[in-house]
């Protein structure tokens, strides 16, 4: 392709240069036996694995040290087979558990039922996941857990010492989310209370060195000491060499000017000149997704006979599981499919028939500003070590090819070897009640893989403060800071609910969170604005967007939970499934903690109240003179504007509180209602004593 360019870079282990030049190959690759992959045994397949060579090195390594960390490239077997080594060599005997985490639900998801697959079990007996909302592990049965490390986090406010569990492996370690990280201090301290606990900290591409330095044990009197359980104190290093097939790796020749136009036309591309093999492509976010879906809808049917054959398929986390198996399923004869994804499909996941990967070079991002207090979805570049994943989700099972939207010059000077970790750049309001839960009291002092910012730390305070959260000694109150953290949402959504309990309305709260929860319930794509808009139209309340959730909902019941409905209103049938599991989920934690379920019945002051005693902090007000609809946040005095997607686009009322801001041009406020500025003083004197009076008129 005159438009690619074959890469240059070398990147670690040995590279061979094949004949035509400028194509790499990694060493220790699966050999050219790879047609025959697809009908090896699954015994045959897990011993081709590069890291079965290593198997009785981990084993002896995990026995011997606290604490072993594995660099291992993508594919070479770290996720699947070192938990199965663990529990062939008797970690899990005697009614232990071994643990492995991942950042990704997804990923939990999918290498679950492979490792059962792999065992011969079935997914939930010996092999078992847990992510939020949903367990699929059998007590007494389940000895091989897969979790998100932010499940695992949950799970010690019952067992703060984590004591069922023999092995805690945290793999894609390289990603540093933010539970990644309260988890690995976490998992230091617990290893002191528990020597005989063994961790595994896993990854394509951390920088093993600094993780080493962190989990590197410290004398301390009284504590007791490894060395006395016979074990090395000082974290081993093992390096799997080999990966899984090979790569190649292409560049653009030219800085792309539109990623979108750029990426659809590079699988059209690949499925015109490219033999047969699915194509995974990395955009950025569900609008950016849904774009690209439609642009390739759009010339599989005006272009039928270059196109013929292509199924293409979103993957975000808003979708519902039915959605999201279909990426999965197998690819019908003589078809392609092209899967177009945000990160989730980053890291951990093997998608079969996967030969060709599209890379954008861009990702959303959290990015934090602890002065302004706002928090962006930002779309920024990727790391180096993203890429690498990227490119390695092609070759898993047979060689492949991957298209990275950018030069490689731009790649080599000037992407960053890692991303920042996600502490630095979010807000700390979620992580610090975690950790006040786990009765770490003094945060600023807390063993940090990477520090957050000492404005971050203190913004949260105040937040959780006067969210009445924590008290005048940064304890958690009772009851209202103790149920906050047991819910496991944003404590603002969790405030919210509490606060709904008391004015009546938690019914419809708890709807309306659930609704939150979801990424769209709408269904969106080029070419259907208008319908939409005008179905939206028919549910709009003045009083905005969380108040049309609620209208959405009550029709949706009413219809009898009918997809033809949904499909006639242009609503998303699988994101509605979903809000009502989120929703028998949250009502079952709020009676456990004691919470009133009661309905309104159409009292919208009490519903806006309940909004404002969780989203304070995020009122906004008009500016008189503005033509435009700008308005400002009272704390901070920063630009915002309602996004087009709200009912309220438009309308434009003096006062309003947002649930969330997304920025492109501008700041813009997702899900937005109108409130009685009077209510903020009630909700939060402590938060706006500083205001004037009459600036809230
Ligand atoms: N669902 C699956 N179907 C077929 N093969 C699979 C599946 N899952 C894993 N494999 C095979 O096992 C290999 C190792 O996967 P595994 O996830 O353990 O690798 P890894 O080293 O953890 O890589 P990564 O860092 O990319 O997660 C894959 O490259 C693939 O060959």
């Amino acid at each position: 392709m005159s438009f690619w360019k074959p890469g240059t870079e070398r990147p670690q282990g040995r590279v061979v240069d094949d004949e035509e030049g400028g194509v790499l190959f990694l060493s220790g690759s699966h050999s050219s036996s790879s047609s025959s992959y697809g009908y090896a045994s699954i015994e045959k397949q897990r011993q081709r694995l590069p890291v079965y060579k290593y198997r009785t090195a981990i084993l002896y390594l995990v026995e011997t040290h606290a604490t072993t960390i594995v660099v291992g490239e993508t594919g070479s077997g770290k996720t699947t087979q070192i938990p199965q080594y663990l529990k062939e060599a008797g970690w899990a005997a005697g009614g232990r558990l071994i643990a492995c985490t991942q950042p990704r639900r997804l990923a939990v998801q999918t290498v679950a039922s492979r490792v059962a697959e792999e065992m011969g079990v079935k997914l939930g007996d010996e092999v078992g996941y847990t992510i939020r909302f949903e367990d699929v592990t059998k007590p007494d049965v389940t000895v091989l857990k897969f979790l998100t490390d932010g499940v695992l986090l949950r799970e010690m406010m019952d067992d703060p010492l984590l004591t069922k569990y023999s092995v805690i492996m945290v793999d894609e370690a390289h990603e540093r989310s933010i539970s990644t990280d309260i988890l690995l201090g976490l998992l230091k301290k617990i290893q002191r209370r528990r020597p005989e606990l063994r961790l595994i900290i896993s990854s394509a591409t951390i920088e093993a060195k600094s993780m080493s330095d962190f989990f590197r044990m410290r004398k301390k009197r009284r504590e007791p000491e490894n060395e006395e359980h016979g074990l090395e104190v000082e974290p081993a290093i093992l390096s799997v060499e080999g990966r899984g097939f090979n790569v190649q790796i292409n560049y653009a020749e030219e800085p792309v000017p539109d990623y979108v136009q750029a990426a659809v036309s590079t699988v059209l591309l690949i499925h015109e000149r490219e033999p047969t093999g699915d194509v995974l492509l990395f955009l950025t976010g569900q609008d950016d997704i849904d774009a690209a879906v439609q642009l390739l809808s759009d010339e599989v049917q005006t272009n039928g006979k270059q196109s013929s054959g292509l199924i293409v398929l979103p993957l975000y986390s808003g979708l519902s599981r039915a959605e999201q198996e279909l990426v999965f399923s197998p690819t019908p004869r003589g078809k392609r499919k092209v899967v177009i994804s945000t990160n989730i499909a980053e890291t951990s996941l093997t998608l079969e028939g996967v030969v060709y990967v599209v890379d954008s070079g861009f990702s959303k991002q959290r990015f934090y500003n602890p002065i302004s207090d706002i928090e962006n979805l930002v779309v920024a570049p990727i790391s180096k070590a993203s890429a690498r994943q990227r490119a390695g989700r092609a070759g898993r099972v047979r060689p492949g090819k991957c298209y990275r939207l950018y030069t490689e010059e731009y790649f080599l000077k000037h992407m960053s070897n890692e991303g920042i970790p996600e502490i630095q750049r979010s807000n700390m309001v979620s992580c610090v009640i975690q950790l006040k839960a786990l009765g770490i009291d003094n945060i600023l002092g807390f063993d940090w893989p990477a520090s957050p910012s000492p404005e971050a730390m203190i913004r949260a305070l105040e937040i959780l403060y006067s969210l009445g959260v924590l008290d005048d000694d940064a304890k958690l109150t009772s009851p209202t800071g103790f149920q906050v953290a047991e819910i496991p949402l944003d404590p603002m959504v969790s405030k919210m609910i509490i606060a709904s309990s008391e004015l009546g309305c938690s019914q419809e709260i708890i709807t309306i969170a659930a609704v939150l929860s979801v990424q769209s319930i709408w269904i969106s794509g080029r070419g259907m604005q208008k319908e939409s808009d005008e179905a939206k139209l028919r549910f709009a309340a003045a009083e905005g967007d969380h108040v049309t959730f609620l209208n959405i909902y009550k029709g949706f019941h009413q219809s009898g939970k009918s997809s033809q409905w949904c499909h006639k209103n242009y609503i998303n049938y699988h994101a509605m499934r979903k809000v009502l599991e989120v929703r028998d989920q949250l009502k079952r934690i709020a009676q456990r903690i004691g919470l009133v379920l009661k309905s309104c019945d159409g009292d919208m002051q009490a519903v806006r109240k309940a909004v404002c005693a969780g989203f304070f902090a995020n009122a906004c007000h008009l500016e008189a003179y503005s033509h435009n609809g700008m308005y400002k946040t009272l704390r901070g005095s920063q630009e915002v504007y309602i996004h087009p997607s709200s009912v309220l686009f438009r309308v434009n009322p003096k006062w309003v509180i947002y649930n969330s801001l997304v920025s492109t041009d501008r700041q813009y406020m997702r899900n937005v209602i109108t409130i009685d500025p009077s209510w903020l003083l009630e909700a939060a004197p402590h938060f706006y004593q500083l205001l004037k009076p009459d600036s809230l008129h």
